[in-house]
């Protein structure tokens, strides 16, 4: 369980907070408005950003100041987080050791990786000689290795064309699913999200919903959610 006990993060006049539970293994999509703080929730999350207040507790310990790198968690940022100037090997390799200097079980690891998103060829070029789907599938090798139990997405797939985002989506899930991950994905496409989630959270004006079962969420869907889609 993810619980976000009266989390309150100020930055400059914006305020977020938030105050819930997320069970195990539930896959959440993350919704709301522009600028109404999504990318925020995430980052407190993985351990980016400070909470002003509150804590955040993963299966009752609480990691409200641990650093990123010592969370139980993985995320994906828009821009996949690649290194440039890395192969995809050395790129997925970085999730097992950031050295680097890898056994040749990790090392094996790190091509079985590559190859179940069907990069098994492509592990020696740089992100540059990658197109945007295989970068993202070189991101999401990083997820498999990294074995983390929650997974944060945050619009990871929005550079790419609806067809891809959509086996995207379906490969990230299939990653959680086989990790046994909690996954949280932040989205502004809601055919994807329907495809994506157990459950969403609404964000607005810095205000994060508890999340709900999607078809409640569908069936009543808050005024400012409405705006959002146009209806
Ligand atoms: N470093 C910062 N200092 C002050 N305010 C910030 C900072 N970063 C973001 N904000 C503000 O916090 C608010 C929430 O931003 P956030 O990026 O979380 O929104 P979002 O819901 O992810 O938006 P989008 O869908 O456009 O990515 C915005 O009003 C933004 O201007």
């Amino acid at each position: 369980m993810l619980c976000l006990k009266n989390v309150v993060v100020q930055q400059d006049d914006f305020r977020l907070q938030a105050n819930f539970d997320i069970p195990t293994r539930r896959r959440v999509a993350v919704l709301g408005p522009s600028g109404a703080g999504k990318s925020t929730l995430l980052s407190v999350l993985g351990g980016y950003l400070a909470t002003t207040s509150g804590r955040v507790l993963w299966q009752g310990l609480d990691i409200t100041d641990q650093p990123p790198s010592q969370r139980p968690i993985a995320t994906v940022f828009q821009d996949n987080n690649l290194f440039p100037h890395m192969t995809a090997v050395q790129n997925v390799g970085l999730g097992i050791k950031p050295s680097l200097k890898l056994s040749p079980k990790q090392t094996e690891q790190v091509d079985d990786a590559l190859r179940s998103v069907e990069l098994g060829d492509f592990g020696q070029r740089r992100p540059a000689a990658l197109s945007g789907g295989q970068q993202s599938r070189v991101a999401l090798a990083r997820l498999l290795v990294q074995q983390k139990p929650l997974i944060l997405l945050d619009e990871p797939f929005s550079a790419l064309g609806p067809s891809m985002r959509s086996d995207m989506v379906d490969l990230a899930r299939d990653i959680g699913a086989r990790a046994g991950a909690t996954l949280l994905m932040v989205s502004h496409d809601i055919k994807d999200v329907e495809h994506f989630a157990d459950d969403v959270i609404w964000v607005e004006e810095g205000m994060c919903q508890a999340p709900l079962p999607l078809a409640d969420f569908l069936n009543h869907p808050p005024q400012g959610f409405k705006d959002y889609v146009g209806d």
